[in-house]
């Protein structure tokens, strides 16, 4: 018997083109190939502590209508309950990493893709956004970090050393299992879910990749 394809599936295919352009960025390559300019890192790490700043309230928004939407039966709200956790870690990680490359986090200011990226989560807490959308958001958004770092640490890669332990932040194994957890709440949710909810779903995984590769332009700087 031949394996059900997904919903997520079929729109990795479909979308294939930009997604790449999301987990490939020159910005990335440029991690990978070790020509990477130290500036542009140091750009991405204060504009990214903003934006992780912002996600916290989008992904409990996203709990919130994990425990109220689904039958959860399935753990939904555990799983994404062990991202927040990771939340927390992360903005200390933020923290110690720019103390380290002497960027000042209290000055920083957001520029226009961020400002636009983090108003699209905004969007997303509303409770009129469908617990399946707000999902699909989710989703995307730590694939393509998992994605895009994990290509930085891959046996050829050419990755400073000092850039290793970002890499490993977002590329390591067990973020990978937790990306494929939320592939399958995704999934399970597209399953059971109306046209219109997945039409609207996968206009805002391509809204999600648009903002991605814009995220990467930015650092990379070439807005
Ligand atoms: C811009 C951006 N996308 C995704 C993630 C993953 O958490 C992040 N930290 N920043």
């Amino acid at each position: 018997m031949q394996a059900k394809i997904t919903v997520t599936e079929t729109w990795l295919r479909k979308h294939r083109h930009l997604y790449d352009g999301a987990t490939r960025h020159p910005f990335i390559r440029s991690i990978r190939d070790g020509n990477i300019d130290i500036s542009s890192f140091k750009t991405w790490l204060g504009q990214d502590y903003i934006f992780v700043r912002a996600f916290v309230p989008f992904v409990a928004s996203v709990l919130t209508k994990a425990y109220k939407g689904s039958d959860d039966g399935n753990g939904d709200v555990e799983v994404i309950l062990g991202g927040v956790a990771a939340l927390h870690d992360e903005i200390s990680w933020f923290k110690k990493e720019a103390f380290k490359w002497g960027v000042q986090l209290s000055s920083i200011v957001p520029q226009k893709a961020n400002q636009e990226y983090c108003r699209f989560l905004e969007s997303l807490i509303s409770p009129d956004v469908e617990y399946t959308v707000a999902a699909v958001a989710f989703w995307a958004i730590e694939t393509i970090y998992q994605e895009s770092f994990a290509h930085c640490l891959e046996d050829d890669s050419k990755t400073p050393p000092e850039l290793k332990e970002t890499c490993q932040r977002w590329g390591n194994e067990s973020f990978g299992e937790y990306c494929n957890s939320l592939r399958n709440i995704v999934d399970r949710q597209l399953e059971k879910a109306s046209n219109d909810v997945i039409t609207k779903a996968e206009a805002t995984l391509l809204r999600v990749l648009e903002h991605e590769v814009d995220f990467w332009n930015m650092s990379h700087g070439r807005t």
